[in-house]
C-alpha cells in the first residue's frame, strides 16, 4: 500500500457530471510526480483531493496515512504544502509577504491574531532567501509580479515542513526566464532527498524540471496512465491523453512536444 497517496476508485460528482472517475493512483515515499492532461481534464480537482480540500463522493482517499472523511482535516492540511492559482486568489492583496508565508503555518491565507514564535519567522525569511525573494518579504502581495507571486506561494508551499508538496501550474503565466529560474529551481528540490513528495500539475511538457521520477496523465477524469517518466511519457500515451498526434522527447534531461508531421 502506498503511504502518501493511496486514491481508490475516487468519484467526484458536481450537478450530475463525473469531475474524477473511479479514479485509483499511488503514490509513495520518496517520489516526484507530474500530472498531465488537457483543460477539464480534473487536474486541479485532483489536487484539491489530495490536498484534503474536497471529499470523494464515491471511493476512498487515503492521505499520508489518514483517511478523508474519518480524520480531522485541519490536522492534516498542515501536513500538505499547496500552491494553487485558487489559494493566491484567497491571499488579500494587502498582505504583507512574510506573513502571506508565515500564514500556511495554520493554512490559512490572511493574518488574524495568530501568534509566530522567533523559529516560524526565521524559518518564513530562510524560505523567501531560498527562491530569491527575501529581498520583498515587506512588500504587499497584490503589488508583486506574477513570476514573484510564484516564488512566494512556493515558499509558503514549504512554511510547515510538509510531507507531501502539491503545486498547481506553478510556471503558468511566467515569461521565458522566469520559467526556466523556476524549473532550475524545481530541479534542485526534485534532487534533494530530503524534500517532500512533490506534485506538479502543469499543461507543457517543457516545464517538468529534471529529477522528476513519475507521470500520471489525465483526461475526462480518468486515468490514461500512470508510471515511472521514461517509459510512460511517450508519444502514444500524449497523442492518447490529449487527442492530437504528438511527438515527445528529450534532451539534457528536458522534455518537449510538438505536433506529429503527417
Ligand atoms: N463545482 C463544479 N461544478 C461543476 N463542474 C465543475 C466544478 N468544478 C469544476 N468543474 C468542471 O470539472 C472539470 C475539471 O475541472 P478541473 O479544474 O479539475 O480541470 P483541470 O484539468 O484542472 O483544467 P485546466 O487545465 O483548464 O485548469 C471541468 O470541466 C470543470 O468545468
Amino acid at each position: 500500500m502506498a503511504d502518501v497517496l493511496d486514491l481508490d476508485s475516487v468519484t467526484i460528482m458536481r450537478g450530475g457530471n463525473a469531475l474524477l472517475d473511479d479514479l485509483s493512483w499511488e503514490v509513495s515515499e520518496g517520489e516526484r510526480w507530474v500530472v498531465l492532461g488537457p483543460n477539464g481534464a480534473g487536474k486541479t480537482t485532483l489536487l484539491q483531493v489530495a490536498a484534503a480540500r474536497m471529499h470523494p463522493t464515491k471511493g476512498s482517499a487515503e492521505i499520508l496515512g489518514e483517511t478523508l472523511g474519518g480524520t480531522d482535516v485541519f490536522e492534516l492540511r498542515p501536513r500538505i504544502g499547496l500552491a494553487s492559482a485558487a489559494l493566491a486568489e484567497r491571499i488579500p492583496a494587502d498582505e504583507v509577504v512574510r506573513d502571506v508565508v508565515l500564514t500556511a503555518a495554520y493554512a490559512i491565507a490572511g493574518r488574524w491574531r495568530e501568534d509566530y514564535d522567533k523559529l516560524d519567522h526565521g524559518r518564513a525569511g530562510d524560505l523567501l532567501a531560498a527562491f530569491g525573494v527575501e529581498h520583498l518579504a515587506e512588500r504587499t502581495f497584490g503589488t508583486l509580479s506574477e513570476g514573484e507571486r510564484k516564488r512566494v506561494q512556493l515558499a509558503r508551499s514549504l512554511m510547515t515542513d510538509p510531507e507531501l508538496v502539491l503545486l498547481d501550474e506553478p510556471a503558468a503565466g511566467l515569461d521565458l526566464g522566469s520559467r526556466e529560474t523556476l524549473v532550475r529551481d524545481l530541479a534542485e528540490l526534485a534532487g534533494d532527498k530530503k524534500s517532500p513528495v512533490l506534485v506538479l500539475v502543469t499543461h507543457h511538457v517543457e516545464e517538468i524540471p529534471p529529477g522528476f521520477t513519475h507521470v500520471l496523465m489525465l483526461r475526462a477524469g480518468s486515468v490514461v496512465v500512470a508510471g515511472p517518466i521514461q517509459e510512460t511519457l511517450t508519444d502514444e500515451n500524449l497523442t492518447k491523453t490529449f487527442d492530437v498526434p504528438l511527438n515527445v522527447q528529450q534532451v539534457a534531461q528536458r522534455w518537449s512536444a510538438v505536433l506529429r508531421q503527417e
